[in-house]
């Protein structure tokens, strides 16, 4: 499992079609994210809507970032057929621990059994029950913290758990890796991570989901170490993260993912 770049020619070869149910703030960031990555994206959140689409999708992404409750049964239908008809789905978990109405919603969707889990460190712990520093949308937890949560969840749930931060962790539940690629002008730039959960959702299509999320974040994680080094502040670096995650090539991938088998 060490060419990562194959996962990401698998995914522009597919260009998947991907249904995102993802907050407001998010929807134009991780759209043209996914654009630039080689996705098809599609915002589909309508009660009406949102489980018929799911039905022919080839993955779907939930994102609670910013929840009501008709966005939660409309979340809770796609969800389950996802499950049913077995399409691959990503559950991106902002501020789970914050309130009530997120811990109660994430408990509900975990059980439409999730492919992939991503969410930063303070979002992981707080899936699992136990107390977090979350500060709203921000982890303000380690990785390293949140790490025993990611295996125990993972290993509840049957998911695939990615903890995001300076470096990110994976893991099955038996199976682990680190991801040391990334830059710290991306927790500057709001949705990166919703956005991620995007590329993530395209990356799972026909691939297997422990390999895949590991590939995803590897590449996401190079784009912005290659941004970065043209950029002057968060705005340009938000500009030029859109270009290298279109720029960046399979081969770049193989020979600048920083990722370790734990
Ligand atoms: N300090 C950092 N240094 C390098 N990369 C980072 C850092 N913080 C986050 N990232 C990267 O930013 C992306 C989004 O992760 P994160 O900020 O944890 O998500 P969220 O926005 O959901 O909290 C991931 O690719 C992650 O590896
Ligand atoms: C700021 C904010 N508030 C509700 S959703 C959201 C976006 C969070 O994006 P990310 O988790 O990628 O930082
Ligand atoms: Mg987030």
């Amino acid at each position: 499992m060490t060419n990562w770049g194959k996962n990401l020619a698998t995914m522009r070869a597919h260009a998947p079609l991907v249904q995102n149910i993802t907050n407001y703030v998010a929807m134009n960031v991780m759209a043209n994210a996914m654009l630039a990555s080689g996705a098809s994206p599609a915002m589909v959140h309508a009660e009406e809507e949102a489980a018929e689409f799911a039905s022919f999708t080839q993955a779907l992404t939930i994102n609670i970032g910013t929840l009501s409750p008709a966005w939660v049964r409309a979340m809770t239908a796609a969800a389950q057929v996802a499950n049913t008809v077995g399409t691959p789905w990503v559950l991106d978990p902002v501020a789970a621990g914050a309130t009530a109405f997120r811990r109660e919603t994430s408990a509900q969707l975990l059980t439409c059994k999730p492919t992939v889990i991503r969410g930063n460190a303070s979002e992981i712990i707080a899936l699992t029950g136990e107390a977090a520093k979350g500060k709203g949308a921000d982890a303000a937890d380690t990785v390293s913290a949140a790490e025993n949560a990611a295996r125990i969840l993972a290993q509840q749930t049957g998911a695939v758990v990615a903890v995001t931060g300076p470096i990110d962790f994976v893991t099955n539940g038996t199976e682990a890796f680190r991801i040391a690629n990334g830059h710290a002008l991306m927790p500057q730039v709001t949705a990166l991570g919703c956005a991620l959960t995007g590329v993530v959702g395209a990356f799972v299509v026909g691939q297997d989901p422990l390999e895949a999320t590991v590939a995803a974040l590897a590449y996401y994680g190079l784009a912005g170490e290659h941004a970065a080094k043209v950029a002057q502040g968060p705005g340009s670096f938000a500009m030029g993260f859109i270009d290298a995650l279109h720029a960046i090539t399979p081969e770049d991938v193989n020979n600048g993912a920083k990722v370790v088998a734990t």
